[in-house]
């Protein structure tokens, strides 16, 4: 592993966090978050869950090469072409983490009231022990993490504009994340989360 991954360790047992709170500085934050959002043509896809079909409580854009099928939210979704910032942001990333990613999630939350449910990122097409780049920009939102189906939160951490949060190892395997909502958030927060999909495990 380089050694951007000792800098900004978070220590939690089997897990592999790393957090750097200034990767962007905030002129290049702003500029990006204002082209992607603007550039990006947002979905709202609905999931049936415990019987109930509902809209997820943000908007997301799947993008990626075209190989690098994705299925988030219960459905399967063909990546959207790169466009010229992501790529950029990408292949920083690659540079710095010298590790491959071919796609990325991203999630606007246009406020407060927009979430993302506890989960674990361990789609068998994220492979053994996912790498997970998330990069945060906009609104400051909290980041909770606890045990796989334990109750309570474990450990939290406010992901700030122009962050970068590293997950890897066996994080996924034990550990679940969650953006909660909150009342004290009246602006948009973009999440992106560059990963690497196999699709060579896909059926
Ligand atoms: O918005 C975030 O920081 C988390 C996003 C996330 O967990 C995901 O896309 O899987
Ligand atoms: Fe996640």
């Amino acid at each position: 592993m380089p050694d951007v991954f000792s800098d900004g360790r978070i220590r939690l047992p089997n897990a592999e966090l790393a957090y750097f709170p200034d990767w962007l500085s905030t002129v290049e934050a702003d500029g990006l978050l204002a082209e992607i959002v603007a550039q990006t043509p947002w979905a709202q896809p609905r999931i049936r869950c415990f019987g109930r079909e509902h809209a997820v409580p943000r908007l997301v854009a799947w993008y990626g090469d075209p190989q690098a099928s994705y299925c988030y939210s219960g459905l399967a979704h063909s990546p959207l072409p790169w466009i010229a910032p992501l790529d950029e942001l990408r292949k920083r990333l690659q540079a710095e983490l010298q590790r491959n990613f071919n796609g990325v999630l991203l999630n606007l939350y246009r406020n407060g009231q927009d979430a993302m449910g506890w989960h674990s990122d361990d789609e068998p097409e994220l492979g053994a022990d996912p790498l997970i780049a998330s990069l945060s920009l906009g609104a400051e939102r909290r980041f909770d993490l606890r045990r796989t189906k334990s109750k309570g939160i474990q450990h939290s951490l406010i992901l700030k504009h122009g962050s970068l949060l590293v997950m890897s190892g066996s994080t996924q395997h034990y550990w679940q994340h969650q953006i909660a909502r909150t009342r004290k958030i009246n602006t948009a927060r973009l999440n992106l989360t560059f990963r690497l999909i196999h699709s060579e495990s896909k059926q």
